[in-house]
């Protein structure tokens, strides 16, 4: 059987090839973008008055004058103008031009204006003493027109469309949204407003699913097909053909009513595998068409299928999109586990943030891999590796943070 090494590296060789698209600003919040955006002017784009006061020239001070005149006003959003005559000086407002002329700004704390003169009444600021060039921010000291300032695979939030707005973009080249097809199946399974029969359940793996996908801004649909062989392969052809992805959960382990593999190579789903060295969620099934398409069969055990989203479907989808993966975490047992069979080991945790700077993992076991319950309080999986059967506490595994 695979390692779950292996078996993540051959998601990652077999990538859905996603177009691009254009959308606009408003819509490209948590897109992956396609294309560099430059600055198309320095940052600032002229030297600008970062304080609102009076604006000098530091040659005057320097000699010992206190007191200017007053002879006008540069307002953000005004022409820039001018410093005329010695000892004169003019307002600034925050965000304006810095006038010709001057090279240093006193905020309006440190003066007091009487009959159009401007006296400096406080030497001692709390930046510290009246210095040349203070409170201007100067062009260009940000970025420089022509720098990159977005590169691609970069995913777009608030910082990142805040300076997309400022350099003119108001459309943006993105990576385009793949079509996903969440299939759950069972005969057992009922809808979620039906009220179950004593051997029923409601079906819930397929509304995990899709919340796990918004947070890639994908919004997938939902499908359910009962333990037919012929209505599972009549569907799934249908559903392959109208999507990118599907993703299967339950049906592809060793039940009499488990058809989700064969049903797969009948419609020439390429396996690439099935069964990982790992609980839960061993019996995952993973293939591709000659067109392009792919299929995550996720074993059904409600724990199982989260643990497989997580470790393996929304890493597939992350780097098909075009983005680097999420940094790795990791955190500290903060009691031992035992875990005797040789196969990794994906324990539910609880994290908690020490103030000392530790992160420590909380082993929450829950009843296996149908307790479902057992995640609303976790914050992840810790995983262990296969070739350790004792885990102390102390030691430090990587967790896969779920979202909560
Ligand atoms: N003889 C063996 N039996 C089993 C093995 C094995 O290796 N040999 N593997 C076990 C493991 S591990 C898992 S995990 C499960 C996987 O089962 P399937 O993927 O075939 O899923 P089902 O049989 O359809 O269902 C299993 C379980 O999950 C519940 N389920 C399914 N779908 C949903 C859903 N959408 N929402 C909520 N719950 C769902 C289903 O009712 C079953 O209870 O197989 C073991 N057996
Ligand atoms: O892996 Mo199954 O997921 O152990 O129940
Ligand atoms: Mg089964």
């Amino acid at each position: 059987m695979l390692s779950v090494s292996d078996a993540f590296s051959i998601t990652q060789q077999h990538l859905l090839t996603l177009p691009t698209e254009t959308v606009s600003l408003l819509d490209a919040n948590g897109r992956v973008l396609r294309e560099a955006v430059c600055a198309d002017r320095d940052f600032p784009p002229f030297n600008r008055v970062a304080m609102d006061g009076i604006g000098i020239r530091f040659a005057d001070y320097e000699a010992g004058q206190r007191t200017f005149r007053v002879i006008g006003m540069q307002r953000a959003g005004q022409v820039q103008q001018s410093l005329t005559g010695p000892n004169t000086c003019l307002e600034v407002m925050t965000g304006a031009m810095l006038p010709n002329g001057v090279d240093t700004v006193v905020r309006y704390e440190e003066i007091s204006i009487t009959d159009g003169q401007a006296s400096i009444v406080v030497e001692d600021t709390p930046f510290g003493p009246i210095q040349i060039g203070q409170h201007i921010h100067p062009q260009a000291t940000d970025r420089r027109a022509g720098d990159e300032l977005l590169s691609i695979g970069t995913r777009l939030g608030p910082s990142e469309l805040a300076v997309a707005a400022s350099v003119g973009q108001s459309t943006l080249t993105v990576t385009a949204l793949p079509r996903i097809a969440l299939i759950s199946t069972g005969d057992e399974l009922v809808a979620v407003a039906d009220t179950p029969l004593p051997y029923q359940i409601r079906r819930s793996n397929t509304y995990m699913l899709r919340a796990a996908l918004a947070s890639l801004g994908i919004q997938a649909t939902l499908h359910h097909i009962v333990d037919d062989e012929d209505q599972l392969q009549k569907d799934l052809f249908h559903l392959l053909t109208t999507n990118d992805l599907l993703i299967l959960s339950g049906g592809v382990s060793a039940g009499k009513a488990d058809f989700v593999p064969d049903v797969l190579a009948q419609l020439g789903v390429q396996k690439h595998f099935h069964k990982i060295e790992q609980r839960p969620g061993k019996p995952l099934w993973f293939g591709t068409t000659a067109s392009g398409k792919t299929v995550f069969a996720l074993p059904g055990n409600p724990v199982s299928t989260v643990l497989c989203a997580y470790r393996y479907v929304l890493p597939y989808l992350q780097a098909s999109l075009g983005l680097a993966l999420a940094p790795e975490c990791y955190a500290q047992l903060a009691e031992s586990v035992v875990f005797k069979t040789p196969i990794t080991y994906f324990l539910p945790v609880r994290l908690t943030s020490e103030s000392d700077g530790r992160m420590l993992a909380h082993p929450l076991p829950g009843s296996g891999s149908a307790d479902f319950a057992n995640l609303l309080a976790a914050d992840g999986f810790m995983e262990l590796p296969a070739d350790q059967s004792e885990f102390g506490a102390g030691e430090s595994f990587q967790v896969w943070k779920t979202i909560r």
